[in-house]
């Protein structure tokens, strides 16, 4: 009951700090996508995996969709402060800062993954990540819904 709302609480946070990633990269020549920190990522998160005694493949799959929903949030909020402009951030945070958050909040994540790795492979966990999505989703903004959603389809296995 309830056990998977850490996991997914943690992913809205991760999806929440995409904002200020796309602020960041606003008005700048820095891509949203960008390859070599996606590896580094992906690669920390293996070797993580592998001490904490989780499957490193699994766990990369779960941080794929994490960085998609980021992705996916920062082109959301890109088109639109290009088509609102009033709204466009106007202050420009530090990539530099942001990025050792993330990585707080993927560690954060691994350990919950450890915490619900026997759950997640049980038949109740589809139900269980429904309900916890449900509950997390519920304050957010439509495109922070549509990133969540975008960041927990690899947790059941
Ligand atoms: O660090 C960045 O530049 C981000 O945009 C964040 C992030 C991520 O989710 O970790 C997402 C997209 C980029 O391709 C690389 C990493």
């Amino acid at each position: 009951e309830g056990a998977l709302e850490p996991l997914v609480g943690s992913a809205a946070e991760r999806v929440a700090l995409s904002d200020q990633v796309a602020a960041a990269k606003w008005g700048t020549d820095s891509p949203i996508e960008d390859p070599e920190r996606e590896q580094q990522v992906l690669d920390g998160v293996a070797v993580r995996a592998a001490e904490l005694g989780l499957d490193p493949e699994e766990a990369k799959r779960v941080f794929r969709d994490q960085i998609e929903a980021s992705k996916l949030v920062q082109r959301g909020l890109h088109a639109y402060w290009r088509a609102n402009p009033d709204e466009q951030p106007t202050e420009r945070p530090d990539l530099g800062e942001i990025r050792p958050e993330l990585d707080r909040l993927g560690e954060a994540i691994l350990l919950q993954l450890r915490d619900t790795d026997e759950l997640r492979d049980g038949p109740s966990c589809d139900g269980r990540l429904l309900s916890a999505y449900v509950h997390t989703a519920h304050d957010l903004t439509v495109l922070h819904q549509a990133g969540l959603g975008r960041a927990i389809p690899s947790i059941c296995s």
